[in-house]
């Protein structure tokens, strides 16, 4: 039965919440949502596999508590807390537990669901100082468990995976399952993408060509975007990529005006094309593709 829920990961500034994050999506996504800090819950990631689609929410006021302790985990961060089918708590491995932390845990006592301690930044404890420190957090809050991990390397993520995938309600995809994240323009400048492809192929490609967008890095001038082009045969690679890459170029630059003037910034559009039969009927397909140096023009 297919699982699914929504994740939160807390914790004080620079532990490592964001290299976890990118880790676990597997991609360098990078999402400024100008919605942050407000009482609504951003979507920064969403991991669908086989098995599950987990849902990582920003909880306003707990990922980023810039403004010092004071305003740390407001009642709003709390509710929305309170929402969540687990809690990610990480804290390095390298530092001692001070006032911020306790101070963390004694506001997750009020959370209901699971909370998990990511011990991370592993790759610079012995494995004596890992265990000690492992001891000391236990003592201090009643975990749902306790999963050392390097956010950095890698090493360990997929075990802190597995643990929440064991504790998510049974249920079916919240979100598509080729989607990274919620941004609600992602779509939007995708369909500009497929809009030039059919216009310039005419009928040779068919109206389902998938757009899948693996990068999108944004400020306050411009944003940058990297998307695949998902097709089923080689040959609608070759016409989409054109002689010389004459066509993906008269593509891009097209669909990349089109975005700029819609979002009122400037983009920067890699595009590149990726044969995989019977997409459609695939659901991991997305994390199949990595960059592929031929691909790209
Ligand atoms: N050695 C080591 N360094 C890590 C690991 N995880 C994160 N770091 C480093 O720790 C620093 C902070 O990581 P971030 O992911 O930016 O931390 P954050 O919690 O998102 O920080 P804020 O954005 O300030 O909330 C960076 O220099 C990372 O490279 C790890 O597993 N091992």
């Amino acid at each position: 039965m297919y699982k699914s829920g929504f994740v939160s990961i807390v914790g004080r500034p620079n532990v490592g919440k964001s290299t976890l994050l990118n880790q676990l999506l597997k991609t360098k996504l990078v999402i400024t949502s100008p919605t942050a800090q407000t009482t609504r819950n951003t979507v920064q990631g969403i991991l669908t596999d086989d098995e599950a689609q987990i849902v990582f929410l920003d909880t306003p006021g707990v990922h980023k508590p810039q403004d010092g302790l004071g305003s740390f985990m407001n009642a709003n961060a709390l509710n929305s807390m309170l929402d969540m089918d687990a809690v990610v708590l990480v804290e390095p491995v390298d530092e001692s537990v001070g006032k911020g932390d306790k101070f963390i845990l004694s506001r997750l006592e009020k959370v209901e669901c699971p909370v998990f301690l990511a011990l991370n930044k592993s790759d610079l404890a012995s494995k004596e100082h890992l265990m000690e420190k492992l001891i000391e957090w236990q003592s201090l809050f009643d975990f749902a468990g306790i999963i050392p991990i390097s956010a950095k390397s890698g090493d360990n993520v997929d075990e802190l995976v597995k643990t929440l995938k064991s504790v998510l309600p049974e249920g079916e995809a919240i979100y598509p399952k080729d989607m990274i994240t919620d941004h609600p323009e992602q779509f939007i400048l995708a369909e500009f993408i497929r809009e030039r492809i059919l216009y310039f192929t005419r009928q040779e490609i068919p109206h389902d060509v998938a757009i899948v967008v693996e990068s999108w890095e944004e400020n306050e001038k411009e944003i940058s975007i990297m998307a695949a082009i998902i097709v089923d045969r080689p040959s609608q690679k070759g016409i989409i990529i054109g002689k010389q890459g004459a066509m993906i170029k008269k593509i891009r630059e097209q669909a990349r005006r089109q975005m700029t003037r819609f979002v009122g910034k400037t983009v920067h559009l890699e595009l590149f094309v990726k044969v995989e039969k019977n997409w459609r009927n695939k659901t991991k397909y997305l994390k199949e593709f990595g960059y592929d140096e031929d691909d790209y023009k």
